[in-house]
Protein backbone atom coordinates (compact mmCIF):
# COMPACT_ATOMS: atom_id res chain seq x y z
CA UNK A 1 0.00 0.00 0.00
CA UNK A 2 1.10 3.45 -1.08
CA UNK A 3 2.05 5.43 1.94
CA UNK A 4 0.33 8.79 3.08
CA UNK A 5 1.19 11.98 1.49
CA UNK A 6 3.00 14.08 3.95
CA UNK A 7 2.47 17.36 4.51
CA UNK A 8 4.91 20.47 5.77
CA UNK A 9 3.89 23.59 6.77
CA UNK A 10 6.83 26.33 7.39
CA UNK A 11 5.80 28.94 9.84
CA UNK A 12 3.84 28.68 13.13
CA UNK A 13 2.21 32.03 13.37
CA UNK A 14 -2.17 32.08 13.54
CA UNK A 15 -2.52 30.63 9.90
CA UNK A 16 -0.15 28.37 9.83
CA UNK A 17 -0.54 26.33 12.79
CA UNK A 18 -4.05 26.32 11.55
CA UNK A 19 -3.75 24.78 8.29
CA UNK A 20 -1.25 22.21 9.27
CA UNK A 21 -4.17 21.37 12.13
CA UNK A 22 -6.39 20.79 8.76
CA UNK A 23 -3.62 19.05 7.45
CA UNK A 24 -3.45 16.53 10.41
CA UNK A 25 -6.77 15.33 10.75
CA UNK A 26 -6.29 13.99 6.94
CA UNK A 27 -2.72 13.21 6.65
CA UNK A 28 0.54 12.90 8.58
CA UNK A 29 1.87 16.52 9.20
CA UNK A 30 5.21 18.21 10.47
CA UNK A 31 5.05 21.96 11.54
CA UNK A 32 7.89 24.16 11.22
CA UNK A 33 8.14 26.84 14.36
CA UNK A 34 11.60 28.92 14.03
CA UNK A 35 10.42 29.11 17.53
CA UNK A 36 11.77 26.27 19.49
CA UNK A 37 9.61 26.70 22.40
CA UNK A 38 6.54 26.50 20.23
CA UNK A 39 7.63 23.49 19.03
CA UNK A 40 7.75 21.40 22.16
CA UNK A 41 4.81 23.09 22.89
CA UNK A 42 2.91 22.00 20.06
CA UNK A 43 4.52 18.53 20.33
CA UNK A 44 4.12 17.99 23.88
CA UNK A 45 1.02 20.08 25.03
CA UNK A 46 -0.94 20.21 21.60
CA UNK A 47 -0.91 24.12 21.85
CA UNK A 48 0.50 26.80 20.19
CA UNK A 49 -0.51 29.29 22.99
CA UNK A 50 0.89 32.59 21.81
CA UNK A 51 -0.68 32.58 18.54
CA UNK A 52 -4.01 30.27 19.31
CA UNK A 53 -4.97 30.46 22.97
CA UNK A 54 -6.15 27.40 24.63
CA UNK A 55 -7.74 25.64 21.48
CA UNK A 56 -6.02 22.17 21.29
CA UNK A 57 -4.49 20.75 18.44
CA UNK A 58 -4.47 17.21 17.09
CA UNK A 59 -3.01 15.00 18.55
CA UNK A 60 -1.41 14.29 15.33
CA UNK A 61 0.22 17.35 14.42
CA UNK A 62 4.08 17.22 14.92
CA UNK A 63 6.48 20.22 14.94
CA UNK A 64 10.15 20.58 14.64
CA UNK A 65 12.37 23.63 15.30
CA UNK A 66 14.39 22.19 12.62
CA UNK A 67 13.64 23.06 8.73
CA UNK A 68 16.24 21.09 7.13
CA UNK A 69 14.75 18.01 8.50
CA UNK A 70 10.99 19.33 7.60
CA UNK A 71 12.12 20.10 4.13
CA UNK A 72 13.78 16.68 3.57
CA UNK A 73 10.44 15.10 5.22
CA UNK A 74 7.66 17.19 2.61
CA UNK A 75 5.53 15.63 0.09
CA UNK A 76 3.85 18.54 -0.07
CA UNK A 77 4.91 21.72 1.71
CA UNK A 78 2.87 24.59 2.14
CA UNK A 79 4.07 28.24 3.04
CA UNK A 80 2.56 30.38 5.94
CA UNK A 81 5.48 32.71 6.74
CA UNK A 82 4.43 36.04 6.09
CA UNK A 83 5.43 37.51 2.88
CA UNK A 84 8.47 39.80 4.08
CA UNK A 85 9.79 36.19 4.78
CA UNK A 86 9.06 34.17 2.15
CA UNK A 87 12.64 34.39 0.55
CA UNK A 88 14.63 34.05 3.65
CA UNK A 89 12.69 31.24 4.66
CA UNK A 90 13.04 29.07 1.27
CA UNK A 91 16.39 30.01 0.38
CA UNK A 92 18.34 28.37 2.77
CA UNK A 93 16.34 24.77 1.99
CA UNK A 94 16.10 24.96 -1.38
CA UNK A 95 18.11 22.27 -1.72
CA UNK A 96 16.50 20.18 0.79
CA UNK A 97 13.07 19.76 -1.08
CA UNK A 98 12.78 16.69 -3.28
CA UNK A 99 12.13 17.96 -7.07
CA UNK A 100 8.75 18.46 -7.89
CA UNK A 101 7.24 18.87 -4.42
CA UNK A 102 3.94 21.06 -4.39
CA UNK A 103 4.16 24.36 -2.94
CA UNK A 104 1.42 26.00 -1.38
CA UNK A 105 1.60 29.84 -0.56
CA UNK A 106 -0.51 30.73 2.39
CA UNK A 107 0.84 34.35 2.38
CA UNK A 108 -1.97 37.84 1.44
CA UNK A 109 1.16 40.67 1.00
CA UNK A 110 3.18 41.56 -1.90
CA UNK A 111 7.52 41.01 -1.22
CA UNK A 112 8.74 44.91 -0.45
CA UNK A 113 11.30 45.96 -3.01
CA UNK A 114 11.06 43.59 -5.75
CA UNK A 115 6.72 44.22 -5.63
CA UNK A 116 6.52 40.20 -5.86
CA UNK A 117 3.78 37.74 -5.26
CA UNK A 118 4.36 35.21 -2.52
CA UNK A 119 4.39 32.65 -5.51
CA UNK A 120 6.66 34.38 -7.69
CA UNK A 121 9.01 34.19 -4.49
CA UNK A 122 8.54 31.04 -4.24
CA UNK A 123 9.30 29.88 -7.97
CA UNK A 124 12.19 31.69 -7.54
CA UNK A 125 13.59 30.13 -4.82
CA UNK A 126 12.55 26.91 -5.73
CA UNK A 127 12.34 26.61 -9.53
CA UNK A 128 10.30 23.94 -11.00
CA UNK A 129 8.36 23.01 -8.79
CA UNK A 130 4.32 23.46 -9.50
CA UNK A 131 3.51 26.25 -7.01
CA UNK A 132 -0.12 27.69 -6.01
CA UNK A 133 -1.72 28.88 -3.14
CA UNK A 134 -4.54 28.45 -1.04
CA UNK A 135 -6.75 31.33 -0.15
CA UNK A 136 -10.35 32.64 0.93
CA UNK A 137 -12.50 33.95 3.64
CA UNK A 138 -10.32 32.02 6.43
CA UNK A 139 -9.65 33.98 10.20
CA UNK A 140 -7.66 31.60 11.73
CA UNK A 141 -9.51 31.69 15.34
CA UNK A 142 -12.92 30.95 13.56
CA UNK A 143 -11.48 27.69 11.69
CA UNK A 144 -9.06 26.66 15.00
CA UNK A 145 -12.39 26.98 16.48
CA UNK A 146 -14.04 24.56 13.93
CA UNK A 147 -16.81 26.38 12.49
CA UNK A 148 -17.02 26.35 9.10
CA UNK A 149 -15.73 27.98 5.74
CA UNK A 150 -14.22 27.39 2.39
CA UNK A 151 -11.17 28.20 0.98
CA UNK A 152 -9.62 27.94 -2.64
CA UNK A 153 -6.55 26.06 -4.01
CA UNK A 154 -5.31 28.23 -7.34
CA UNK A 155 -2.66 26.45 -9.14
CA UNK A 156 -2.30 26.72 -13.24
CA UNK A 157 -2.47 22.90 -13.30
CA UNK A 158 -5.96 21.87 -12.32
CA UNK A 159 -4.72 18.03 -11.73
CA UNK A 160 -2.18 19.11 -8.95
CA UNK A 161 -4.85 21.16 -7.23
CA UNK A 162 -7.31 18.13 -7.05
CA UNK A 163 -4.86 16.21 -5.56
CA UNK A 164 -4.30 18.65 -3.02
CA UNK A 165 -7.83 19.45 -2.13
CA UNK A 166 -8.27 16.45 0.38
CA UNK A 167 -5.32 16.92 2.14
CA UNK A 168 -6.98 20.60 3.82
CA UNK A 169 -10.93 20.13 3.18
CA UNK A 170 -13.44 18.44 6.15
CA UNK A 171 -16.83 18.28 6.29
CA UNK A 172 -16.45 21.74 8.12
CA UNK A 173 -14.04 22.88 5.54
CA UNK A 174 -14.74 22.95 1.63
CA UNK A 175 -12.28 23.73 -0.50
CA UNK A 176 -12.79 24.83 -4.34
CA UNK A 177 -10.11 24.94 -7.07
CA UNK A 178 -9.48 27.54 -9.37
CA UNK A 179 -6.35 28.33 -12.52
CA UNK A 180 -6.59 31.92 -12.01
CA UNK A 181 -3.53 32.19 -9.70
CA UNK A 182 -2.94 35.83 -10.17
CA UNK A 183 -6.42 37.00 -9.58
CA UNK A 184 -6.76 34.79 -6.15
CA UNK A 185 -3.32 35.84 -4.66
CA UNK A 186 -4.05 39.44 -5.91
CA UNK A 187 -7.69 39.19 -3.68
CA UNK A 188 -5.96 38.43 -0.77
CA UNK A 189 -3.14 41.02 -1.24
CA UNK A 190 -5.58 43.93 -2.20
CA UNK A 191 -8.45 43.28 0.71
CA UNK A 192 -6.01 43.69 3.04
CA UNK A 193 -5.71 47.29 2.26
CA UNK A 194 -9.06 47.87 1.90
CA UNK A 195 -9.83 46.21 5.66
CA UNK A 196 -7.48 49.39 7.22
CA UNK A 197 -9.88 51.86 5.47
CA UNK A 198 -12.84 49.33 7.23
CA UNK A 199 -10.96 49.49 10.37
CA UNK A 200 -10.93 53.68 10.10
CA UNK A 201 -14.23 53.74 9.28
CA UNK A 202 -15.35 51.78 12.43
CA UNK A 203 -13.23 53.71 14.52
CA UNK A 204 -14.46 56.97 13.15
CA UNK A 205 -18.16 55.70 13.28
CA UNK A 206 -19.02 56.86 9.77
CA UNK A 207 -21.70 54.67 9.77
CA UNK A 208 -23.11 51.63 7.88
CA UNK A 209 -23.55 53.36 4.45
CA UNK A 210 -19.90 54.86 4.16
CA UNK A 211 -18.78 51.10 5.36
CA UNK A 212 -21.03 49.56 2.82
CA UNK A 213 -19.53 52.41 0.40
CA UNK A 214 -15.99 51.38 1.16
CA UNK A 215 -16.54 47.38 0.41
CA UNK A 216 -18.24 47.84 -2.63
CA UNK A 217 -15.70 50.53 -4.02
CA UNK A 218 -12.57 48.50 -2.63
CA UNK A 219 -14.16 45.83 -4.66
CA UNK A 220 -14.22 47.76 -7.68
CA UNK A 221 -10.39 48.89 -7.37
CA UNK A 222 -9.51 45.47 -6.15
CA UNK A 223 -11.16 44.25 -9.73
CA UNK A 224 -9.73 47.37 -11.68
CA UNK A 225 -5.85 46.53 -10.56
CA UNK A 226 -6.64 42.93 -10.95
CA UNK A 227 -7.77 43.06 -14.64
CA UNK A 228 -5.20 45.44 -15.48
CA UNK A 229 -2.39 43.16 -14.48
CA UNK A 230 -4.29 40.21 -16.15
CA UNK A 231 -6.17 38.10 -13.86
CA UNK A 232 -9.56 37.41 -14.52
CA UNK A 233 -12.37 40.03 -13.52
CA UNK A 234 -14.39 37.06 -12.32
CA UNK A 235 -12.40 35.78 -9.59
CA UNK A 236 -12.81 39.11 -7.51
CA UNK A 237 -16.41 38.27 -7.35
CA UNK A 238 -15.77 34.73 -6.04
CA UNK A 239 -14.46 33.22 -2.28
CA UNK A 240 -10.91 34.85 -2.74
CA UNK A 241 -11.91 38.49 -3.56
CA UNK A 242 -15.90 39.60 -2.38
CA UNK A 243 -15.85 36.84 0.18
CA UNK A 244 -12.28 37.14 1.90
CA UNK A 245 -13.06 41.20 1.39
CA UNK A 246 -16.28 40.57 3.63
CA UNK A 247 -14.50 38.63 6.22
CA UNK A 248 -11.67 41.06 6.59
CA UNK A 249 -13.61 43.99 6.54
CA UNK A 250 -16.50 42.81 8.88
CA UNK A 251 -14.97 40.80 11.51
CA UNK A 252 -13.64 42.08 14.67
CA UNK A 253 -10.67 39.64 14.59
CA UNK A 254 -9.08 41.01 11.18
CA UNK A 255 -5.30 41.93 11.97
CA UNK A 256 -5.69 44.64 9.16
CA UNK A 257 -9.04 45.89 10.34
CA UNK A 258 -7.43 46.44 14.07
CA UNK A 259 -4.85 48.49 12.24
CA UNK A 260 -7.05 50.98 11.00
CA UNK A 261 -9.30 51.41 14.47
CA UNK A 262 -6.10 51.92 16.19
CA UNK A 263 -4.86 54.49 13.57
CA UNK A 264 -8.71 56.04 14.14
CA UNK A 265 -8.04 55.90 17.79
CA UNK A 266 -4.99 58.61 16.92
CA UNK A 267 -2.19 55.72 17.82
CA UNK A 268 0.87 55.98 14.47
CA UNK A 269 1.23 52.96 12.86
CA UNK A 270 4.20 51.61 14.99
CA UNK A 271 2.37 51.85 17.62
CA UNK A 272 -0.71 50.31 15.75
CA UNK A 273 1.26 47.23 14.88
CA UNK A 274 3.02 46.84 18.29
CA UNK A 275 -0.74 46.82 19.76
CA UNK A 276 -1.27 44.57 17.48
CA UNK A 277 1.51 41.58 18.26
CA UNK A 278 1.01 39.56 14.68
CA UNK A 279 1.17 40.63 10.87
CA UNK A 280 -0.95 42.95 9.65
CA UNK A 281 0.25 42.69 5.70
CA UNK A 282 -1.83 45.34 4.26
CA UNK A 283 0.64 48.11 6.28
CA UNK A 284 3.65 47.09 4.21
CA UNK A 285 1.60 46.32 0.93
CA UNK A 286 -0.04 49.69 0.52
CA UNK A 287 3.24 51.51 -0.78
CA UNK A 288 3.88 48.31 -3.02
CA UNK A 289 0.33 48.60 -3.86
CA UNK A 290 0.38 52.23 -5.16
CA UNK A 291 2.91 51.70 -6.93
CA UNK A 292 1.86 48.71 -8.70
CA UNK A 293 -1.55 51.15 -9.51
CA UNK A 294 0.69 53.77 -11.42
CA UNK A 295 2.29 51.66 -13.13
CA UNK A 296 -0.72 50.07 -14.87
CA UNK A 297 -2.29 52.85 -15.17
CA UNK A 298 -5.38 52.67 -12.02
CA UNK A 299 -7.25 54.52 -10.15
CA UNK A 300 -7.10 53.24 -6.43
CA UNK A 301 -8.72 56.39 -4.67
CA UNK A 302 -9.61 54.31 -1.38
CA UNK A 303 -6.17 52.27 -1.37
CA UNK A 304 -4.12 55.61 -2.04
CA UNK A 305 -5.75 57.19 1.48
CA UNK A 306 -5.01 54.27 3.27
CA UNK A 307 -1.31 54.60 2.15
CA UNK A 308 -1.33 57.88 3.01
CA UNK A 309 -2.69 57.35 5.99
CA UNK A 310 -0.03 54.60 6.49
CA UNK A 311 3.12 56.96 5.75
CA UNK A 312 1.87 59.41 8.19
CA UNK A 313 0.61 62.15 5.62
CA UNK A 314 -3.02 62.26 6.35
CA UNK A 315 -4.59 61.36 9.19
CA UNK A 316 -7.64 58.68 9.13
CA UNK A 317 -10.14 61.53 9.28
CA UNK A 318 -8.70 63.86 6.37
CA UNK A 319 -8.33 60.30 4.42
CA UNK A 320 -12.48 60.14 4.76
CA UNK A 321 -12.96 63.73 3.94
CA UNK A 322 -10.26 63.20 0.76
CA UNK A 323 -12.68 60.53 -0.20
CA UNK A 324 -15.38 62.68 -0.49
CA UNK A 325 -13.43 65.05 -3.00
CA UNK A 326 -13.42 61.58 -5.63
CA UNK A 327 -15.67 62.63 -8.73
CA UNK A 328 -17.92 59.27 -9.24
CA UNK A 329 -17.98 58.14 -12.50
CA UNK A 330 -19.69 55.68 -14.10
CA UNK A 331 -20.50 52.73 -11.85
CA UNK A 332 -19.95 50.10 -13.83
CA UNK A 333 -16.48 51.13 -15.36
CA UNK A 334 -14.10 48.59 -13.54
CA UNK A 335 -11.91 48.92 -15.70
N1 LIG B 1 -4.31 34.64 10.49
C1 LIG B 1 -5.20 34.54 9.56
O1 LIG B 1 -6.40 34.54 9.85
C2 LIG B 1 -4.78 34.41 8.13
C3 LIG B 1 -3.52 34.80 7.69
N2 LIG B 1 -3.18 34.68 6.38
C4 LIG B 1 -1.85 35.08 5.89
O2 LIG B 1 -0.92 34.09 6.34
C5 LIG B 1 0.38 34.68 6.47
C6 LIG B 1 0.92 34.32 7.85
O3 LIG B 1 0.07 35.00 8.77
P1 LIG B 1 -0.22 34.56 10.25
O4 LIG B 1 0.04 33.12 10.50
O5 LIG B 1 -1.58 35.05 10.54
O6 LIG B 1 0.86 35.49 10.99
P2 LIG B 1 1.19 35.58 12.53
O7 LIG B 1 1.55 36.99 12.81
O8 LIG B 1 0.12 34.94 13.32
O9 LIG B 1 2.51 34.67 12.62
C7 LIG B 1 3.63 34.92 11.84
C8 LIG B 1 4.50 33.67 11.78
O10 LIG B 1 5.58 33.89 10.89
C9 LIG B 1 6.81 33.77 11.62
N3 LIG B 1 7.74 34.75 11.10
C10 LIG B 1 7.62 36.09 11.19
N4 LIG B 1 8.68 36.67 10.60
C11 LIG B 1 9.47 35.66 10.16
C12 LIG B 1 10.71 35.62 9.50
N5 LIG B 1 11.34 36.75 9.15
N6 LIG B 1 11.24 34.41 9.19
C13 LIG B 1 10.59 33.28 9.53
N7 LIG B 1 9.41 33.26 10.18
C14 LIG B 1 8.87 34.44 10.48
C15 LIG B 1 6.46 34.01 13.07
O11 LIG B 1 7.41 33.38 13.89
P3 LIG B 1 7.60 33.82 15.45
O12 LIG B 1 6.37 33.37 16.14
O13 LIG B 1 8.81 33.08 15.84
O14 LIG B 1 7.75 35.32 15.45
C16 LIG B 1 5.10 33.32 13.13
O15 LIG B 1 5.28 31.94 13.22
C17 LIG B 1 0.18 36.19 6.25
O16 LIG B 1 0.56 36.51 4.95
C18 LIG B 1 -1.32 36.40 6.43
O17 LIG B 1 -1.81 37.49 5.65
C19 LIG B 1 -4.04 34.15 5.47
C20 LIG B 1 -5.29 33.73 5.86
C21 LIG B 1 -5.77 33.85 7.21
O1 LIG C 1 -6.75 36.90 5.58
C1 LIG C 1 -7.43 36.81 6.57
C2 LIG C 1 -8.79 36.23 6.57
O2 LIG C 1 -9.05 35.58 5.38
C3 LIG C 1 -6.91 37.34 7.85
O3 LIG C 1 -6.97 38.72 7.82
P1 LIG C 1 -6.10 39.56 8.84
O4 LIG C 1 -4.66 39.31 8.47
O5 LIG C 1 -6.54 40.97 8.64
O6 LIG C 1 -6.40 39.04 10.22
Amino acid sequence: MARPVRVVVLGSGSWGTTVAGLAARNTPTLLWARNKETADEINEQHRNSRYLGDRELPEGLRATSDIVEAAHEADVMVVGVPSHAVRSTLEPIADAVRAWVPILSLAKGLEPGTRLRPTQVVSECLPGHPVGLMSGPNIASEIADGMAAAAVVAMQDDSVATALQPLFASKVFRVYRNTDVLGCELGGVLKNIIAIAAGMAEGLRVGDNTRAMVLSRGLAEMTRLGEAMGANARTFAGLTGMGDLIATCTSPASRNRRVGEALARGLSVDEAVAELGQVAEGVKTAPTVMELAREYGVEMPIAAEVEAVVAGRRTPAEAYRGLRRVTPGDEEDLV
